[in-house]
């Protein structure tokens, strides 16, 4: 045999291929904002402040009535200080000894300095007010989107774009930290603009029509702008949900060796690297719109200030307003306008706020509507027959079922194995038996109790699982065993579990024993290997001595001893339960007294061991396959 002379002459091989081209076309894949018009933009705030203030208000009544009170404060201050500063003007731009003239003006100025003083301590306590909101509607609204997604049918995972819109909602509750800031902001800044442009309009009437005008264009461009941040935000969702998915993975000390060991670093770096210029180049493609919508707003509005500056100086010079009143109009103006600044700039901040708080009420109302709506009959250990009657099961976007039309019935005592090639709907057909999916059409009974009609929880307090791919729940050994559901006050029945799977000793050399935290990357934490891990797993589902006690290729990783060992444990408790076991290891099948062989979907062989081992089917094919090395 030659050798391969590879090193000598590297053969040319294609740069790595970018990141998938995301493009997301399921129902929500409609832009919100597509259709809506400024005019509609602008009456939306009044909606989404209520809407604030009643997720406030449900938070901490006392703070929301402090902070409005606060509000409230501050649009009077701001009142009673121009006409304070217009009574001042009066003796002090008037003649006599300068003494004299602040000595008339000093009562209305003692007025000018408690308003100001009283502005700052209200601006002091609405900030106080927010900081009790915020962290706990952050708190709430965070929760209720982790527990309305751990809430929905699993069905609902596989329904087009769920991820994609889960991430849209985690960013509507990324902005309750900043949510209530700017709506209080954006509710004293109008206060103080109503008070101060009052006071102008008093003043001189003509006033209040130019510094509008001055302020308008700004205010349309705030919002515009928010606009096409928003579509970037939108079009960006597939791609940073998936980034986010490729972080973890790449980041994660679980996948070290896997990343390390496959030299797959560097295209990890160049794929996020990649995928990151793809969402920053429609960032950036944006700037250009953002700036015209910036130039624009800021050249009428600037021309329309100017007209305001104008008309005060011609209407002073004319005679038309005393110098007095123009001294106060300019304070007033200043004034307005850097509340109108303000109440625009916060405005445009509590509407983009509003889009994604939308996203996530829209999600949350969707997740809501994809909880389970089973009936509420209880189910009650212990369960004595299990039935499938032509049960069909097709994943949403599938155009074949994953279980189709399968029949059987497993009684109290039974021991089932389900084999068959992959993807041949061993895990489905497990899933429909659990109720973690209801049967599209057919029906799964237990007890004689459809699973469409008994309330889920009931169900799954009979139920044990050790799925195919378990999680390593960062909790301390006792939770990861009792999955914090423990059955006593003492850790013996914890101890009972670990001990039939074999893990005492390995337990006992923790730091803390059970109490030992399983997250090697926390600072105190240890770490089990593959095969400990999935004993944990194993003892998780004896620990909970269920009705029904499914495993999903339980001891894939395990050594022959631990294999050996948890069998024996699976046939001495069988007696008093239903037991499913999936697996590729056809010699573990033996523990069965029934069989299936799963095909498409389909049972197409069932029996005994040393009846599938001589039919000359599936069983005995997928065994001599295995056999021949
Ligand atoms: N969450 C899902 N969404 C969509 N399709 C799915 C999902 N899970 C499984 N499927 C599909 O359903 C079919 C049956 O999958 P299932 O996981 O039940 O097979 P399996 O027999 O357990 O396979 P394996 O031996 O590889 O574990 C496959 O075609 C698979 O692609």
């Amino acid at each position: 045999m030659t050798s391969i002379d590879t090193q000598d002459t590297p053969a040319a091989t294609p740069p790595p291929p970018p990141p998938a081209e995301i493009t997301y076309t399921g129902e929500y894949s409609v832009n919100p904002l597509g259709e809506v018009s400024f005019r509609k933009l602008c009456t939306q705030l009044p909606a989404v402040l209520r809407r604030i203030v009643a997720m406030s208000w449900d938070m901490d009544r006392r703070a929301v009535l402090l902070l409005l009170s606060c509000q409230l404060i501050t649009g009077l201050a701001a009142a009673v200080l121009l006409t304070a500063t217009a009574k001042a003007m009066r003796p002090i731009l008037g003649s006599g000894a300068v003494a004299d003239r602040l000595h008339q003006a000093l009562p209305a100025l003692l007025v000018v300095a408690a308003a100001t003083a009283l502005t700052r301590g209200a601006g002091a306590l609405a900030t106080y007010a927010e900081r009790r909101i915020t962290p706990r509607l952050t708190t709430a609204t965070d929760t209720a989107l982790v527990e309305a997604v751990c809430r929905v049918e699993a069905a609902a995972y596989a329904v087009d774009g769920f991820a994609d819109r889960q991430e849209a909602a985690e960013m509507g509750v990324m902005r309750t930290h900043v949510m209530v800031a700017d709506a209080q902001r954006f509710l004293s800044a109008l206060v103080r603009m109503i008070s101060a442009s009052a006071v102008l309009s008093v003043l001189n009437v003509l006033m209040l029509p130019l510094l509008l005008l001055a302020v308008l264009p700004a205010g349309v461009g705030a919002v515009l702008a928010a606009r096409v941040d928003y579509e970037i935000h939108y079009a960006n969702v597939g791609d940073r949900n998936v980034r986010g998915m490729m972080r973890w993975w790449s980041t994660t000390p679980k996948y070290g060796d896997e990343v390390r060991a496959n030299g797959m670093t560097d295209y990890l770096l160049f794929w996020y690297r990649s995928l990151s210029e793809r969402v920053d180049e429609r960032t950036l493609a944006a700037a250009p719109r953002t700036l015209r919508i910036a130039l624009v707003s800021s050249l009428v509005g600037g021309v329309f200030l100017i007209a305001t500056w104008v008309a005060l100086a011609w209407m002073a010079v004319t005679g038309r307003v005393a110098l007095a009143i123009a001294a106060t109009a300019v304070v007033a103006v200043q004034t307005t306008l850097a509340a109108l600044s303000q109440v625009i700039l916060n405005g445009a901040a509590v509407f983009h706020t509003s889009l994604y708080l939308s996203d996530m009420q829209a999600f949350l109302d969707d997740a809501a509507k994809k909880a389970p709506k089973r009936g509420e009959l209880p189910m009650r250990a212990p369960v004595d027959e299990i039935r499938l009657e032509e049960a069909t099961y097709q994943y949403p976007g599938k155009d074949k079922p994953a279980v189709d039309g399968v029949s059987l019935t497993l009684r109290r005592g039974d021991i089932l194995a389900i084999v068959g090639v992959n993807g041949s709907g061993k895990s489905t057909l497990t899933r429909l038996i659990t109720g973690i999916y209801l049967a599209d059409k057919g029906r799964v009974t237990w007890n004689g109790s459809d699973l469409a009609s008994v309330d889920p929880a009931s169900v799954w307090a009979c139920t044990g699982l050790v799925p195919q791919i378990f999680a390593q729940w960062p909790l301390r050994v006792r939770e990861n065993v009792t999955l914090g559901q423990p059955r006593t006050f003492d850790d013996s029945p914890v101890w009972e579990a670990v001990d039939a799977v074999g893990m005492r000793e390995a337990i006992e050399d923790l730091p803390h024993g059970l109490d030992t935290l399983l997250a090697r990357e926390v600072f105190g934490g240890a770490e089990l290997s593959g095969g400990q891990w999935q004993r944990l797993a194993c003892s998780r589902a004896l620990y909970r001595r269920p009705s029904l006690l499914i495993l999903d290729e339980p001891t894939s990783q395990m050594d022959p001893r631990g294999e050996h060992q948890i069998f024996e444990e699976i046939k001495s408790i069988s007696g008093d339960r239903i037991t499913i076991v999936v697996t590729h290891r056809l010699e573990n099948t033996k523990v069965a007294d029934h069989i299936v062989v799963m095909e498409h979907g389909r049972i197409t062989e069932q029996g005994r061991y040393d009846d599938l081992v001589h039919a000359g089917g599936t069983f005995a094919e997928l065994l001599r396959l295995a056999q021949d090395r």
